[in-house]
């Protein structure tokens, strides 16, 4: 794993946020192909998301995993799902979800970076339930949970669960939440108090033990010492539905590729931002939607990154 690049010199207790990170520090991390990469080497992803009812998520978080130069990407998903994601992009490798076996999977591939996106496209039944347990219990690579799963650990269980995962010090664990799935996480760990957006975010990475992405007009990226990073780039043309999960697919497979968590995080939020503005200097902030986000990646990574 690569080592994160950190813009604080001391951990940051109070919470304060401190500055974005500016293009050419987030260039640094950009994980471009080794020439002799292969499809493997480049990072795995395995993205468990799109319920009957959401297949949408998991074509955007996929699709949006892709262009952030995951080698592999595999979309485990309900059986009703599958034709839908195929159908979406077929360089998906799509499976149903009665495959995923986190601890398999890893065995597999311990020569390899990875990472595990699950929950874009969840809506909390009993089988969604035990996925979730049994990845943050047996996935060794990074985690990140994200849409419906988050309700599915914002109680003391899932608080339990979280806090087990980090004791046992594997693969870390990193939630994003959008404001009403935060309130639902600070609610479940009954912290107490109507904390503001930075407070709020190390409240929560501190409750359960994992790198808490806060999304919003501004997005506040905490861990458990208390540091906070800021992400105010973006653009009110993502306050679209589907936006949330193109963002989960863009930070998995930056953790796939072997990024630490807040450098994925900060550098996927930065090329999420990006995008958003791209597409809406092309669209309209009106008529962009997830899809233009997808597409307009490229843009971003050119103006973030640069050419290689
Ligand atoms: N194409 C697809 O397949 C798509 C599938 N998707 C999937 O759908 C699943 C459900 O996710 P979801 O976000 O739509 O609903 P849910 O988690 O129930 O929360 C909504 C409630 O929370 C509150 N709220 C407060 N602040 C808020 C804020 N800043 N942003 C948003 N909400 C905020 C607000 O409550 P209110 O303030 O109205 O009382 C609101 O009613 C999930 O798995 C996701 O991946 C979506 O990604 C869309 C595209
Ligand atoms: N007004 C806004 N300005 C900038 N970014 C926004 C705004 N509204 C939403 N976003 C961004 O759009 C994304 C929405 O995520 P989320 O609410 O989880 O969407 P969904 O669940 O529909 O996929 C987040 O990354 C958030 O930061």
């Amino acid at each position: 794993m690569r080592s994160p690049t950190d813009p604080a010199s001391a951990p940051n207790t109070a919470g304060t946020p401190l500055p974005s990170r500016d293009n050419a520090a987030l260039a640094a991390l950009a994980p471009w192909p080794d020439p002799q990469a292969n499809k493997y080497t480049r990072g795995k992803l395995s993205l468990v998301a799109g319920a009957a009812a959401y297949p949408g998520a998991a074509c955007l978080a996929g699709a949006a995993a892709e262009r952030a130069g995951a080698g592999y990407t595999e979309v485990f998903c309900a059986g009703e799902s599958l034709l839908a994601v195929r159908s979406f992009r077929p360089s998906l490798v799509a499976r149903d979800w009665r495959e995923w076996h986190p601890a398999r999977q890893e065995a597999r591939c311990a020569d390899r970076t990875g990472a595990c996106v699950i929950g874009c496209g969840f809506d909390g039944d009993a089988r969604q339930r035990e996925l979730v347990a049994e990845t943050v219990r047996a996935a060794t690579g990074p985690v990140l949970i994200d849409g419906g799963a988050i309700g599915l650990m914002a109680d003391k269980a899932g608080q339990r669960l979280a806090r087990e995962r980090a004791e046992r010090g594997v693969g870390p664990l990193v939630l994003t939440p959008h404001g009403g799935e935060a309130a639902r996480l600070a609610r479940g760990a009954e912290l107490e108090g109507a904390l503001g957006g930075p407070e709020l975010a190390v409240g929560l990475a501190r409750a359960y033990r994992a790198l808490i992405v806060l999304k919003g007009p501004i997005t506040f990226i905490a861990d458990a010492e208390g540091i906070v990073e800021t992400m105010g780039r973006g653009t009110a043309a993502l306050a679209k539905a589907g936006t949330g999960d193109v963002l989960a697919g863009i930070i998995g497979a930056l953790l796939a590729q072997g990024l630490a968590p807040r450098d994925a995080a900060a550098l996927g939020c930065a090329l999420h931002a990006e995008a958003g503005r791209a597409a809406a200097q092309e669209l309209t902030e009106i008529c962009v939607s997830a899809e233009d986000v997808i597409a307009a990646l490229p843009q971003a990574v050119r103006a973030i990154v640069g050419a290689h």
